[in-house]
């Protein structure tokens, strides 16, 4: 059965007793939709996030293609709520798509309904593999978010949001040495989206052999291995950490989200005052989880806004 946070005693990983089709099997998330065709689902993702993004730049004020940084990848697009102010929420959100995938440009799901209630909404790209290794994608992802709060200090909070292999790059944010970066981020929470937090399993898929050449890559990289070996005390116990997965996600997703919401910074940490909690969000697959967002009373778009405003309820 499931074991509880704090027995100390270690299984080994269930992953590792899978045949190379199953780890592939359980890796591919488009293979586990329950309505339609792998095909058909990702195609419809697609669709959804084009969408969902030019109704966004058609809708609402806009500063797109904004630098973060010098790379000609190192850019993200800022939407805005219809009131004028600096003193917003923002919510920043990274892609998903096996860090080979996805575009900033077909990502904005979740801006109609959350710029409606007063959040500022962040899309941010990044340099996919081959060009971009994991190590500079968690450096540019670390670098957006110095960016928000440098370009908008009177903000009222900076949300991380990722999906999939984008919620992995914000879990790595948990990790980061702001001090090197000159500016302490205000970030009150983080909303991790059917994520992948131990990378070592994707090593032994064909999708991802190239991202991650050596055992070390994926340690260094999986916030779930740093967190087991040197956990880190909260630097701001306020801090909310949602980890959410689908219902329709494959097990392996499960168990990813489960054992990561179960290492510090989770229930062990929410003794000592960090807010964690995992959520399984009833009947959606890997890709409705997202494209949902653009509704308002899909349960995350309330969960986040929920999350996001509750001080003032
Ligand atoms: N080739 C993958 C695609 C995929 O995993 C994916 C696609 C869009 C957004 C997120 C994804 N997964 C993790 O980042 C699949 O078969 O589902």
């Amino acid at each position: 059965g499931m074991d509880v946070a704090g027995e100390g005693c270690k299984r080994e990983a269930p992953w590792k007793k899978m045949s190379k089709e199953e780890l592939e099997h359980q890796y591919s998330p488009s293979r586990w939709v329950v309505r339609r065709g792998p095909e058909e689902a990702l195609k419809t993702y697609l669709q959804m996030g084009n969408h969902a993004t030019q109704r966004a730049r058609a809708s609402r004020r806009s500063l797109l293609d904004v630098p973060y940084g010098d790379g000609e990848g190192e850019k993200l697009d800022i939407y805005f709520p219809k009131e004028a102010s600096e003193a917003l929420p923002f919510l920043v959100f990274f892609h998903g798509g096996y860090w080979q995938s996805g575009s900033k440009d077909t990502s904005a799901f979740m801006v109609s309904p959350l710029t409606e209630e007063g959040v500022a909404v962040v899309i941010v790209a990044y340099d996919l593999a081959p060009k971009g290794a994991l190590d500079r994608m968690v450096d540019q992802v670390t670098q957006s978010i110095t960016f928000v709060q440098t370009r908008y200090p009177g903000n009222q909070g900076i949300y991380l949001c990722g999906h999939s292999a984008g919620a992995h790059l914000a879990a790595m944010m948990l990790l980061a040495d702001w001090t090197k970066r000159g500016v302490t981020p205000n970030l009150k929470g983080f909303f991790l989206v059917s994520g992948i937090y131990d990378l070592e399993p994707l090593m032994h898929t064909s999708e991802n052999a190239r991202l991650l050449t050596t055992l070390e890559d994926a340690q260094r990289n999986s916030p779930q291995w740093r967190l087991e070996t040197a956990p880190m005390p909260p630097k701001d116990p306020a801090c909310h950490i949602l980890v959410i997965v689908g219902q329709h996600d494959s097990p392996e997703f499960h168990r990813q989200s489960r054992e990561f919401y179960q290492v510090p910074p989770g229930p062990t940490l929410r003794q000592g005052g960090w807010r964690a909690s995992l959520d399984e969000l009833h009947d959606v697959d890997h890709f409705e989880i997202l494209w949902n967002l653009t509704r308002k009373d899909f349960a995350l778009t309330q969960i986040i806004l929920k999350t996001i405003f509750q001080e003032s309820w």
